[in-house]
């Protein structure tokens, strides 16, 4: 696609010819992206097989002790089939998703700026069984009446296109074998906070979790207050917090939403349930109470539990091939975001030039401050400063935001779960464009750079305070104050005497 600005000097014909190789040239690379995700899709499902037959010969008597009749996911919390791309339809009346112990011995995604700057990392062939703690997730075992509405979309015996199995579903978590691992992750430079994980780290040794993991600053700080804190567990390399994943039953997170977004973009693949306490000023996504940490750690290790399974965005930079004089890397990178990845005009004066396809299809060219895609939960966050709407974290969608369009028409819209979105620069595009991925990490981009988006098969499994409906409607009155008004007076004329 060629900017309206070139093509308006142009011979029609001109013009339209360079049109069609733009466009032609961006959906080869869609297609390319296509291609490559399922070729990594297709690499995890064979290696997810190979662990789930290695894990069996291993340990036939363990599994024995776990009476399940299917299994979609092992080891990892993936929501592959929980996507409501109509190739999945088939598999979405699987009831649930089942963890077991499995050997470590995966293919993990990485990223971060400053830690993973390659596309993938084998982690260690380490052929030990882990250790983590076995659990099941479930659709809500409370409600009898939703295991009868477990059937097929389409019943090809009378005939009827029945919708009652939607993805939208409350998803209970139940331990086969108590937590006994957890990772605390914590806001920085907060004393209280520090307070908190001290106390916090004494109450569960007592209840039985033997390993407590924190990250390297904060075992330092901890150790700093009392040398008994030695037996705390840290990740001092990149690898060990690539696979981390492997050894944690539980994350808990003391802070705020930031906090939240810090701990999922640790895990750049599958990530452990996720327990965030509210020590932060908003705390839209924190909702439980530090005051009440005691109550609800034995709530949740004791499950049920019910979890929102947060989903992520897979989120993709193709660089345009060019001479690179500046420092800017040529290679592809790839992250992962819980809230969102924007696309804005940096200290550029000029107006940003998007060029945005969905699953090839041209959508428009966002022309304005620049462009927000985000995920359901990041809907609260910068797209609603933006004005999208405000999404329920467990509709499957992708937020299409733009960001001050210069526009009377422009409006955000909301994406099906499944679409692969790209964004791209005009190779004649006059200022920059800079990426930020869940507020961070900001990449500039170039004419001819393209960004490619799409649901990640990693959600972040957030355990709820109460559930999921009543959590997220919670925060939107409480935190957001919406739709705050003085009730109106009631009618003060005598009611009508009988
Ligand atoms: N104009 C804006 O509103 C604006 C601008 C830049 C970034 N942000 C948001 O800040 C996020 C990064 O958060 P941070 O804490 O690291 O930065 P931060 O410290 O700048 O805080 C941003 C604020 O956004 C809130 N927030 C974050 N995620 C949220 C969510 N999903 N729902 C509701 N509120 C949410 C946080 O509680 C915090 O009050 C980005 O992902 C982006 O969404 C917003
Ligand atoms: N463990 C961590 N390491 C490094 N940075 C972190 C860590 N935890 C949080 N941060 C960063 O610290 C900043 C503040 O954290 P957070 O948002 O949790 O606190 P807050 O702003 O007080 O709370 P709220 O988000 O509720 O307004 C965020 O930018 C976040 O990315």
């Amino acid at each position: 696609m060629v900017s309206n600005c070139t093509l308006h000097n142009m011979p029609t014909a001109v013009a339209k010819a360079l049109e069609d190789v733009a466009v032609k040239k961006a959906l080869a690379q869609d297609e390319a992206a296509q291609w490559k995700h399922k070729y990594e899709l297709e690499l995890l499902r064979n290696s997810q097989l190979e662990r789930s037959i290695a894990s069996r010969a291993l340990d036939s008597s363990r599994q024995d002790n776990l009476s399940v009749t299917s299994v979609i996911s092992e080891g990892d919390i993936d929501a592959t089939e929980f996507r409501s791309s109509p190739q999945n339809t088939q598999t979405r009346s699987n009831g649930y998703l089942q963890y077991k112990e499995t050997i470590q011995n995966s293919k993990v995604l990485s990223y971060s700026p400053d830690l993973f700057n390659n596309l993938y990392l084998d982690t260690q062939l380490d052929s030990k069984i882990s250790e983590k703690a076995s659990f099941t997730l479930t659709l809500d075992p409370v409600d009898e009446r939703r295991k009868e509405q477990n059937h097929d979309l389409v019943s090809f015996d009378d005939g009827d296109i029945n919708a009652e199995v939607r993805s939208n579903k409350q998803i209970a978590l139940v331990w086969n074998s108590s937590p006994a691992s957890v990772f605390i992750l914590l806001k920085p430079n907060a004393a209280a906070v520090q307070q908190l994980c001290e106390e916090m780290v004494w109450w569960l040794r007592e209840q039985n979790v033997t390993k407590i993991y924190v990250e390297p600053r904060v075992k330092a700080e901890l150790m700093e207050e009392n040398a008994d804190f030695e037996f705390i567990q840290t990740c001092e390399t990149e690898k060990q917090l690539v696979t981390i994943n492997k050894s944690v039953d539980l994350v808990i997170t003391l802070g705020g939403d930031g906090t939240m977004l810090w701990a999922a973009s640790l895990f750049k693949g599958p990530m452990p349930p996720l327990v965030a306490f509210s020590m932060g000023s908003l705390g839209f996504m924190t909702k439980f109470q530090s005051s009440m940490y005691r109550e609800s750690l034995q709530a949740i290790m004791k499950g049920p539990a019910y979890i929102t399974l947060r989903h992520r965005l897979h989120c993709q930079i193709i660089r345009h091939d060019r001479e690179t004089d500046d420092n800017t890397s040529s290679e592809s990178a790839e992250y992962l975001v819980l809230n969102e990845v924007s696309i804005d005009r940096g200290m550029s004066s000029a107006l940003s030039n998007l060029e945005c396809f969905c699953d090839g299809h041209f959508v428009t060219i966002v022309q304005g401050d620049g462009l927000i895609i985000s995920s359901p939960s990041g809907s609260t966050a910068y797209s609603l400063a933006a004005g999208g709407s405000v999404v329920h974290p467990q509709v499957p969608g992708i937020l299409f935001t733009p960001i001050c369009p210069h526009s009377l028409s422009f409006r955000p819209l909301i994406l099906p779960d499944y679409v692969t979105l790209r964004v791209q620069l005009p190779l004649n595009c006059r200022g920059q464009a800079w990426a930020s991925f869940d507020g961070k990490g900001r990449q500039q981009l170039w004419g001819g750079d393209a960004l490619i988006v799409r649901m990640s098969e990693w959600p972040v499994p957030a355990v709820c305070e109460k559930e999921s409906s009543g959590d997220f409607l919670r925060s939107v009155r409480e935190s957001l104050h919406w739709n705050r008004r003085n009730i109106q007076l009631a009618d003060e004329r005598p009611s009508p005497s009988h």
